[in-house]
């Protein structure tokens, strides 16, 4: 069945957990190599199978977890990796069709870098401040436009945010045993939000802001008694 081009609606966007999942790269050129880094950093099982690859591939390869298989795509390939993604990634559009055609057989999502309204995904924009990641998509209307507004927010979303979202990962294993109530905890996380604790990260002061930061978590714990 074929779907709704992806142009003509609006895609719903998810944060998949790919650890230990296959995926299969069909074709191993630049436009392959650029969506390989976030899928290996993802804790996917990345296979890309094409006769030629990238050096960036070639290294990956060695190096992670990341498998080449050097052969030309056949129909009936993709079965024996039970993928639950398949990126179509030749410079052979027909080729990426049949790709699409089997994925599809074998309930897999694909994504055609050649017709992007026959996908059923996109791959994303993305800034990576882990545990903090934003991701942009246009529905395939413009990567140019992505290109552009994630280098406008990479100076907002900086590297002192993406310290911020660890530490308040962090204090959640913490808040879930000792602030029972759901009111307070919400009280404790904008506290900290609207406190100079990211200032003082960004001003490169890292020991005043953990220190700020363990002071306010401090006065909402419960007390001690003695
Ligand atoms: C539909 C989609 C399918 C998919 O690949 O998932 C798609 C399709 C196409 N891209 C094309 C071109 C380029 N794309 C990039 C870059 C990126 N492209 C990405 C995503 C997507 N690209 C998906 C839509 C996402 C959405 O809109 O939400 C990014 C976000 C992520 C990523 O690649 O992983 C990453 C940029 C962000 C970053 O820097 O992170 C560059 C290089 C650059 O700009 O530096 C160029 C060359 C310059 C140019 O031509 O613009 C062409 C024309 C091919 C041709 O005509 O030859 C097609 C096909 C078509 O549109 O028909
Ligand atoms: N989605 C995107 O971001 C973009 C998509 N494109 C599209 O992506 C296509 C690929 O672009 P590039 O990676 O730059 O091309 P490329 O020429 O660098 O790479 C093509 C790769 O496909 C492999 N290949 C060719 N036939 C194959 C087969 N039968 N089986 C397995 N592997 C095979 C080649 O060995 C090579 O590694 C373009 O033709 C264009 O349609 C282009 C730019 C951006």
């Amino acid at each position: 069945m074929n779907s709704l081009p992806l142009s003509q609606a609006s895609p719903y966007l998810v944060a998949l957990n790919m650890v230990h999942k296959a995926v299969v790269i069909v074709g191993g050129g630049v436009v392959a190599s650029r969506k390989i880094g976030a899928l290996l950093a993802s804790g996917a099982r990345v296979t890309v199978i094409s006769p030629m690859v990238t050096e960036a591939i070639r290294t990956q390869a060695a190096q992670s977890n990341l498998q080449w298989i050097a052969a030309t795509y056949e129909p009936g390939l993709l079965a024996a990796y039970q993928p639950v993604l398949v990126i179509a990634a030749t410079d052979d559009s027909a080729i990426n069709q049949q790709v699409r055609d089997e994925a599809r057989q074998l309930g897999a999502w694909v994504n055609d870098v050649s017709a992007p309204d026959e996908a059923d995904f996109a791959n994303m924009a993305v800034i990576d401040r882990a545990p903090l990641q934003i991701g942009i998509s246009s529905g395939g209307a413009s990567p140019a436009l992505l290109r552009w507004l994630k280098q406008q927010l990479t100076h907002i979303v900086d590297v002192p945010l993406g310290q911020l979202a660890s530490w308040m990962q962090a204090l959640r294993g913490v808040t879930a045993n000792s602030v029972t109530e759901q009111a307070e905890r919400q009280r404790l996380y904008d506290e900290i939000l609207a406190s100079d604790v990211l200032s003082l990260l960004r001003d490169d002061q890292p020991e005043a802001a953990r220190q700020r930061f363990e002071q306010i978590v401090q006065a909402h714990l419960p007390r001690e008694r003695s």
